[in-house]
């Protein structure tokens, strides 16, 4: 039982958390036909390129400053119901841009969002600002320079995501030094659909704090060892990777492993509904499947607040009410 335990989400794609209910709704006000993504109340996708056709296509359902404001206070009402007292939310202001919507306005809506649920629940939550490679370099560099510009306190991180199979991290690593001088936390996906060189790949070219998944390094036991001597938060998404094949099954799942080797784990949904998960559902696995005790769920989320892009008067206030 982790109901009464307090939670924290520190990888979650916005979009990627949209209820299909919602997403239905905005299809039908839009005269959308999203039926080849959205069937009998789920989301329809088969592997992983086609997953991010299908997000991509859903995002476009999602047009208007109010749009985005609701469905920031949807999902963030939906956490707060379940005790989760921060989440960080992984937004693309490029998704703004290709709907004609602009950074700004999709950025104000996403802003609003937040505004409105801490006012009802004290929910805190923050932005990362997240490149997508399948975009290409440019766009990753303009994700870069748009959250160093934007001089927007909930901005606080910078994410690279999409297709892993796209270029190297090095190809990226301009975008990663303009965040990293403008003061933004780090944070990148990898070791997700790639393999271990992917994680080794993200330390050697831009050693962030946190990195997205990163389960793949399970199979190199030196890149073990050097994220647990690094220190490196892995954003755990165990719902995710099953539902993508990453591996077959939560028995093969190496959430426990890496833990067990010292490496800094946290636990999160990822893109919930297309995986058919909650952070709810998440920390239940922690429990029922992965065999964590509460004091073991509570010390992950003690790291997640520890590695929370946030000021630290924030960290304590969020360390306290743990
Ligand atoms: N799991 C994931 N991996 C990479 N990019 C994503 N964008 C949304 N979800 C993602
Ligand atoms: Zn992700």
């Amino acid at each position: 039982m982790t109901s009464h335990l307090k939670k924290v989400e520190l990888h979650c794609h916005l979009e990627g958390a949209a209820p299909p209910a919602l997403t239905a709704a905005q299809a039908r006000k839009y005269g959308v036909d999203i039926s080849a993504e959205l069937r009998d109340g789920a989301y329809v996708w088969h592997d992983f390129a086609s997953f991010l056709e299908c997000y991509d296509k859903v995002s476009e359902v999602y047009k208007t400053e109010e749009d985005y404001a609701l469905l920031t206070e949807t999902y963030l009402d939906e956490l707060a119901g379940i005790d989760t007292i921060y989440s960080e939310l992984i937004v693309s202001p490029d998704h703004g841009k290709r709907i004609g919507l602009g950074a700004d306005a999709y950025i104000s809506g996403i802003c609003e969002g937040i505004r409105r649920a801490k006012e009802k629940s004290g929910i805190e939550a923050r932005l990362i600002v997240t490149g997508e490679r399948h975009f290409g370099p440019e766009s990753v560099i303009g994700a870069a320079e748009y959250a160093a510009k934007a001089g927007n306190p909930l901005i606080t991180g910078f994410n690279l995501a999409g297709e892993e199979r796209m270029g190297r991290v090095a190809d990226y690593a301009r975008a990663f030094d303009i965040a990293r001088d403008a003061g933004l936390g780090l944070t990148i996906h990898a070791g997700e659909v790639c393999g271990a060189f992917s994680v080794a790949d993200a330390l050697d070219a831009v050693r962030p704090s946190r990195i997205g998944h990163g389960v793949r390094a399970v199979k190199d036991p030196d890149l073990v060892k050097r994220l647990a001597d690094l220190g490196t938060v892995l954003e755990i998404c165990p719902g995710s990777n099953i539902a993508l094949g990453v591996f077959p099954d939560f028995t093969s799942h190496p959430l426990r492993r890496l833990k067990d080797a010292g490496v800094r784990v946290t636990i999160s949904s990822d893109d919930p509904p297309f995986f058919h998960t909650s952070l709810k559902r998440e920390y239940e696995l922690a429990a029922g499947t992965f065999g964590f005790s509460n004091a073991e769920i509570d010390a992950m989320t003690r790291t997640a607040i520890e590695a929370a892009f946030v000021d630290d008067e924030t960290r304590m206030t969020l360390l306290a009410r743990l």
